[in-house]
Formats: structure tokens, C-alpha cells, sequence
């Protein structure tokens, strides 16, 4: 990577530097080459600790990148405003580049590795100048897990610094153990791109129009440029847990997915392990915190984004989640959606990113509270009130952008689970898709076998959200979620789930459902109520595990039977419940042709097991099966 032109390019001996710099040979080395290329003025190396903390968000307060919230309601924590224009991933410069551009599949976009690489070393040349360098030591998973995955993320942003010590196992401790195993890591380099020219003033939220997120899965490497947003920029997050992450699993045998895992536990004590794969922005972080409105269960987290899947020596699947915080959407998260997820955050030491500040120094967002607060500053920091929208701007302008976060310990979790801290992870008994679908997808189906629910995972689409740069409610195709983090060639992805099923026992292997809690009706609104409401759906779901509810086959799987859901004490019209829960075969006559469309563009790689199961369907709902196939 080293590009040395100029002449007097400095060294890390010749940097000023804080923290303990490294030992680990290839650490060093990587190090090394980073300082000559990017040219930091000072160097830290993160610890983790306390005091580091602080230091840093003194940094970040006097460069006016985050100011201190209300110490009285959100102990130790900071709010910060993006630039309006870094606010979301970049999914169009997010790049999988494989040496072979067939590895990166038609989901990715794909550039030669070296050409790659002489575009962002131009980039990079330099980026760091008038800012200093974080060393930041991770490792996803638990770092006594059999087999660590380390990284090192080396970031001019202490945002990232500050974010990542929240969402990673961060600092010494995955240092030390890296160092003395002489273990692997994963090289992350991430720069905000805008190096200041000698006196130069800082802006509060520096970064570039152009931007690349970029993965080397061969070399399980990351470069990441222009962004400071989470997505783009926590690289241990969907970079390295789900991208590179995806990769390993493929070579290794297991599976890193985009999916919330909790805990259900029946009035009779009895637990079940569900992991649910739904797209940015579709409800995962809230299904992973439910208070079940039904009487008698309970909800336990594990986690809310991200799970790794591994056998057990018993044969079953196990889930970890890799992370240590939630990095959740704040719009619409309340005391009546997701009482668990503000209670978490309420015990403080949380980022807030994008929503509005209150005058004494308390956050607000859209959903928070059913009135909307008078005179707050809105995510552009301008004057803002309920009635009025912002000073200057339009009525309809939302206090929060839609896409704002909080940043928060997993720990804090009122209701995590025990099993949270065991690095086996848990045995899992139910594979949960959805998506946002106004219309054809049912409330929730069972597939027949777990053959026939990898295609339901493999044709699972979405309508999008504002998670990612660009138009919002466009319907698209997201195989099991993952649509924009799968590391490699997505009709392989499909044939490695379809390959895990056949290492198991079809009995051992976790059921799989699909669900979808965002029909509408005619008039727009979502027909079910969602949230707390769910709870019906998972006990259903807890129940099929058991063999004990009741399902009517249709030819997509099976659904609740009548009187199988409970509704009790559900405020739903009758026909409302009809209309959710049911299969619309008119619906289904429509969507199996753009099935047949999506998969046409797998190519010839398309395992045909999913060209079987599309085929079962045609008939079943009546169309002539396509001559292609
Ligand atoms: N109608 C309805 N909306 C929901 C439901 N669950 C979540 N939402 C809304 O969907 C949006 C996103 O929910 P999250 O739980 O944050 O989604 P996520 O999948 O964790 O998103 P990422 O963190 O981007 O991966 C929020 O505005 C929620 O209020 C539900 O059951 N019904
Ligand atoms: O990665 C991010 O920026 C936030 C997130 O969880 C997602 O988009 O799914
Ligand atoms: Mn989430």
C-alpha cells in the first residue's frame, strides 16, 4: 500500500502518541504503513477505559462535534449532528471486491482488487493530515470463544473510537489476546476523508463527497472513506460481522447473518431460541426487546442485529451475537413500542446521532411522546417546534432525520439474557424472515422443510427504508436480509444455507417461518397492530416448534388454522385478521413471476433446489411452470 512521494513523510516514531502502541508483528507492520501513507499529525492507541472516554469526548465537544446531554437524565452521554448529506449507508459505493469479479455476484458492485486499491490509495495519500490517528484493537464474539475474530480498526474520527468501544469488545483486552496467540485480525482502515491544510479550522462533522466502503473478502480486509456514519464507518458492524464475516462462514461452515436472537419462555417455563432476519429499518431491534402482551410470556435479548450460527457438537445450531450494543433506529422507538429499548437507553452512557435536542439538554424524537415538545433544536440544529416545523423550514420537517440512532450498551438491557455472556450462543428452534410488504405476504407461513425455507428466505423482498441512501417504499428482492452484506456471490449464499441443511438432521434443524407485520389496507394503514402484538405470532410460532397449533396448508406453507392464533384480548376486527393472517392466491398468482424474474438474474450459479421449489409453486398456484427452467 505504501506510496512514499514525498520526501519528507513522517514515521509513527515521529508521531506524538498516547496509549500503548502495539507488539503484534503484523499489527505493527500494518501500522506503519498506514502512517506513511495517510500522514496523521498525532497517533492514539484506544484502551478502552473510563478516562479514555472522556478524553475523547472532550475532543469531540471542543471540535463541536457532540455536545454532553443532561448529566440528571442521560448520565455520560453525547448527542452529535451529522452532515446532512452522511447520514445513511451508501449502498451504490459499497463494493465487494473479489479477485475474481464472478465472487462478487450481480447484488454487489465490483471492482478489480489493484484498481481498487489505486483509487483509494490516491485517497488516502495524506487524509489523515491535521487529525490524529485511533488505533482501535476489536474483536467480535466473545474473545474466549474457540476461534476469536479479531480486528484492528485505525480511524481519524474519535466518534468511531467512542461508537466502537460501545458496540465491540474494544481495547486492551482483545489486544492482549490477539498479541499473545499471535492471532489474525482484520485490518479496517476508515478515514472521514478531509485532511486540514496546516491552520485550517475544523468543521463539526468532516467528511467527503466521495466515499467507498470496501471489502477484500480474499484478504478479509476493509477500507472504509468519506463517511463517519455508523454503517460505513463501525467497521467491526455490517463490514466486518456480516461482509467479511459471510466469507469466512462460507469457507469455515457456518453462517454470519443479518438477525435479532431472543429468548421466548412460555407461562410453563419452557424456553425457545428464535433468530429473525428482517432489512434495516423493519423490526428487528424491537422484536428483540417485545413485551409480549399475551399473559404468562416472557421476551429475553440476545441480540438485535447481527447473529453468527454455528453447529453444536449436538448437532443443533447455535446463535451468538458478535456485538456488545445496539445501534438502533430512534423514530418510533417509545414506552409504548419498545419500553425495554428506552429503558436501556435511560441508564445513560449512549451516543445519540440525528434526533432532536431538547433546551436542557434531553433528546426528542418522532413517536418519543404523543405531543410533540414546542422549542427544540432540530437534527440541523435549528429551532424547531410541533406546531411550527423548524425556523426557516417546512411545516412537515421532522425534529429527527428517520434514519437517527442511538448507540447503547447491550448491558444495559433490562431484559438481556444470561445466555448473552456464554460464547457457545444458544440452540436455536425457529429461523424468523420478513420483510414490509403492503400486500401478498401473509401475517406469518411455515415452511414445509428447511429446503423449502431457504427459498422462502431467498425471495424474501422488502419495500426500502431510509436505513440506506435513496428512495424510500421501492419494492425490492433481500434474500434473507442481506441483500447489501452478503460478502460473496448470492446464488452461492443460497446454495451454503442449502448445504448447511444437508450436514443436519432435518429434525435437529430449526424451523422456518416468514412473516410480515406490515400489511395495509385500502386506506394505507397496517392492518395489524405490531409491536407488543407480535407476541401472538412468536407463541404460534413456539407452538408449531412443539408440534402442537394447528395449520392449513397452502402452497406457500402453512398458516395459522382458525382459532390457532391467539387473539384474545386483541382489538382487531374479525375480517381485519382474516385479511392479514390469509393467502391470497390472486396475490401469489401475481408475485411468482417476479420470483422467476429474480432468480433470472442469478445466473447459472442458481442452486436447483430453489429452481425446484419455484417450480412446486407455479403449479400450486396455477401458473404454467417457466420454460426456463
Ligand atoms: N407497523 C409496525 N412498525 C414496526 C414494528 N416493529 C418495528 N416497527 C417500526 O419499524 C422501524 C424500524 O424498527 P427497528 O426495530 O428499529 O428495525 P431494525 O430491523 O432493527 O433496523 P436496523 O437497525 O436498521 O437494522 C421503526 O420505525 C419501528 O417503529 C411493527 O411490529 N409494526
Ligand atoms: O448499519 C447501519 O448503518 C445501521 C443498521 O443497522 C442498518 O442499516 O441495518
Ligand atoms: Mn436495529
Amino acid at each position: 500500500m505504501s506510496i512514499a512521494t514525498q520526501v519528507h513523510r513522517k514515521t509513527r516514531a515521529d508521531l506524538p502518541a498516547t496509549g500503548t502502541a502495539p507488539t503484534h508483528p503484523r499489527l505493527v507492520a500494518w501500522l506503519d504503513e498506514v502512517v506513511d501513507l495517510c500522514q496523521p499529525d498525532a497517533i492514539h492507541y484506544c484502551d478502552g477505559s473510563d478516562e479514555e472516554y472522556e478524553q475523547l469526548v472532550t475532543v469531540l465537544e471542543e471540535a463541536g462535534t457532540v455536545v454532553r446531554l443532561n448529566d440528571e437524565k442521560l448520565p455520560n452521554s453525547i448527542y452529535a449532528r451529522t452532515d446532512p448529506d452522511d447520514v445513511a449507508r451508501v449502498e451504490d459505493q459499497t463494493f465487494i471486491c473479489s479477485e475474481d469479479e464472478r465472487n462478487a455476484g450481480p447484488t454487489n458492485n465490483w471492482m478489480a482488487p489493484a484498481e481498487m486499491k489505486r483509487v483509494m490509495t490516491k485517497l488516502y495519500d495524506g487524509c489523515m493530515k491535521g487529525r490524529t490517528m485511533y488505533v482501535i484493537p476489536f474483536c467480535m464474539g466473545h474473545i474466549d470463544a474457540k476461534d476469536p475474530k479479531f480486528g484492528v480498526e485505525v480511524s481519524d474520527s474519535a466518534y468511531v473510537a467512542l461508537s466502537m468501544r460501545i458496540m465491540t469488545r474494544m481495547g486492551v483486552e482483545p489486544l492482549k489476546a490477539m498479541t499473545d496467540t499471535d492471532a489474525d485480525f482484520v485490518p479496517c482502515l476508515h478515514s472521514v476523508g478531509m485532511p486540514l491544510e496546516e491552520g485550517e479550522r475544523d468543521v463539526a462533522w468532516p467528511c467527503s463527497e466521495t466515499k467507498y466502503i470496501v471489502h477484500f473478502p480474499d484478504e478479509r480486509m476493509i477500507w472504509s472513506y468519506g463517511s463517519g456514519y455508523g454503517g460505513n464507518s463501525l467497521l467491526g458492524k455490517k463490514c466486518y460481522s456480516l461482509r467479511i464475516a459471510s466469507v469466512m462462514a462460507r469457507d469455515e461452515g457456518w453462517m454470519a447473518e443479518h438477525m435479532l436472537i431472543l429468548r421466548l419462555i412460555s407461562p410453563e417455563g419452557r424456553k425457545y431460541h428464535i433468530v429473525a432476519a428482517f432489512p434495516s429499518a423493519c423490526g428487528k431491534t424491537n422484536l428483540a426487546m417485545l413485551e409480549p402482551t399475551i399473559p404468562g410470556w416472557k421476551v429475553e435479548t440476545l441480540g438485535d442485529d447481527i447473529a453468527w450460527l454455528r453447529f453444536g457438537d449436538d448437532g443443533r445450531l447455535y446463535a451468538t451475537n458478535p456485538e456488545t450494543g445496539f445501534f438502533g433506529v430512534a423514530p418510533g422507538t417509545s414506552y409504548e413500542t419498545n419500553p425495554n429499548a428506552m429503558r436501556t437507553i435511560a441508564k445513560g452512557n449512549s451516543i445519540f446521532t440525528n434526533v432532536g435536542l431538547t433546551r436542557d439538554g434531553d433528546v426528542w424524537w418522532e413517536g418519543m411522546t404523543k405531543d410533540k415538545p414546542e422549542d427544540i433544536l432540530d437534527w440541523k440544529g435549528r429551532p424547531w417546534s410541533g406546531s411550527t416545523g423548524p425556523q426557516g423550514g417546512r411545516k412537515d420537517e421532522k425534529a429527527a432525520h428517520p434514519n437517527s440512532r442511538f448507540c447503547t450498551p447491550i448491558e444495559q438491557c433490562p431484559i438481556l439474557a444470561d445466555d448473552y455472556h456464554n460464547p457457545q450462543g444458544v440452540p436455536i428452534d425457529a429461523i424468523v424472515f420478513g420483510g414490509r410488504r403492503e400486500n401478498t405476504i401473509p401475517l406469518v407461513t411455515q415452511s414445509r422443510n428447511w429446503k423449502h425455507g431457504v427459498f422462502m428466505g431467498a425471495t424474501c423482498s422488502s419495500e426500502t427504508t431510509a436505513a440506506a441512501k435513496g428512495a424510500v417504499g421501492v419494492l425490492r428482492r433481500d434474500p434473507m436480509a442481506m441483500l447489501p452484506f452478503i460478502g460473496y456471490h448470492v446464488a452461492d449464499y443460497c446454495q451454503h444455507w442449502i448445504n448447511i441443511g444437508k450436514k443436519a438432521d432435518e429434525a435437529k434443524l430449526p424451523k422456518v417461518f416468514y412473516v410480515n407485520w406490515f400489511r395495509r389496507d385500502d386506506d394505507g394503514r397496517f392492518m395489524w397492530p405490531g409491536f407488543g402484538e407480535n407476541s401472538r405470532v412468536l407463541k404460534w410460532i413456539a407452538e408449531r416448534v412443539d408440534g402442537r397449533a394447528e395449520a392449513v396448508e397452502t402452497p406457500i406453507g402453512f398458516i395459522p388454522a382458525a382459532g390457532s392464533l391467539d387473539v384474545e384480548g386483541l382489538d382487531l376486527p374479525e375480517e381485519d385478521l382474516r385479511a392479514v393472517v390469509s393467502y391470497s392466491p390472486q396475490e401469489w398468482h401475481d408475485e411468482v413471476p417476479r420470483i422467476g424474474r429474480w432468480f433470472d438474474t442469478f445466473g447459472w450459479r442458481l442452486p436447483r433446489e430453489l429452481v425446484d421449489e419455484l417450480r412446486n409453486l407455479e403449479v400450486a398456484v396455477g401458473r404454467a411452470p417457466s420454460s426456463m427452467w
